[in-house]
């Protein structure tokens, strides 16, 4: 089944950390990298996030520039691409940022353990995909956003969808912004959690590029197998 071009886009400190223990939002970017964020943002079919992500950090996911705004409406696009939570158990409220900021289409992937009554009132907030039994089945849920011509998908984290996408090969090239800060803390989240891969099973990357910025550093990698 086709799946879109899918991306990942994370900044992590030296350690690999994306956020402290405490789950706290850390600015590891600075102004250049968040525009560069922002013009993936503008140039993608849809961004996608967990509900880690959106309970720690309540982000709105909206394209942020009004020049990038315009032209995507110039193309006859909706000024945001679509955004999408990916939410087995429905457990986003309904008064977050992404509900109140931002115009166009907003997506909510939910599992069948979903509470029918969350579910319900979800649906008058965004279109609702089940696809999956007790946790979001990622690579439905990719093949039936790629055949709503969702064909470029920019994943933002956190750091457990960004390894169930990762661990079902559903990952194109990941771009991370490492920043000039140590997080540290075994708890922290880095750029990928979960379980883990066993050695003989670790996919590998070629490396796009590696650019200096802003006292850091951004590689962009192809993962080998996609
Ligand atoms: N520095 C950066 O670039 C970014 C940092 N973050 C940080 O990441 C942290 C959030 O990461 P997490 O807690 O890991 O949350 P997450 O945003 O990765 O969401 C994970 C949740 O997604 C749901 N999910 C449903 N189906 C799934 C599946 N098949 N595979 C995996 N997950 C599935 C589960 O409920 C799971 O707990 C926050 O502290 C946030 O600040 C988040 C985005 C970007
Ligand atoms: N790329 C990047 N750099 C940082 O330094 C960050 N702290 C983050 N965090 C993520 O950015 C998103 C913010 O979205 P909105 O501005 O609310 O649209 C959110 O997903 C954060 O986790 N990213």
């Amino acid at each position: 089944m086709p799946t879109p071009f899918t991306f990942i886009n994370a900044a992590m400190s030296i350690d690999g950390k994306i956020s402290t223990r405490q789950r706290r939002q850390v600015r590891i970017s600075g102004d250049v990298d968040f525009e560069r964020m922002d013009e993936l943002r503008a140039s993608s079919d849809a961004v996608m996030v967990g509900i880690g992500t959106v309970l720690a950090d309540d982000p709105s996911l909206t394209v942020k520039s009004d020049e990038r705004r315009a032209k995507r409406l110039a193309k006859g696009l909706d000024e945001n691409p679509v955004r999408i939570v990916v939410d087995s158990k429905a457990r986003i409220p309904t008064n977050a940022d992404i509900f109140r900021k931002g115009a166009g289409k907003i997506i909510i992937a939910v599992s069948e353990s979903a509470a029918f009554d969350r579910v319900e009132s979800l649906r008058k907030k965004a279109m609702v995909i089940m696809a999956g039994g007790n946790q979001v089945d990622l690579p439905e849920l990719l093949s039936i956003l790629d055949e709503m011509g969702i064909h470029r998908l920019m994943v933002e984290g956190g750091a457990g969808l960004n390894w169930g996408l990762v661990k079902n090969g559903l990952v194109d090239e990941i771009y991370s912004f490492i920043g000039n800060l140590i997080i540290g803390g075994g708890t922290a989240p880095t750029l990928i959690d979960g379980e883990g891969f066993d050695e003989a099973n670790m996919p590998t990357c070629s490396l796009i590029s590696a650019e200096k910025m802003e006292g850091g550093v951004l590689l962009k990698w192809k993962l080998k197998n996609a």
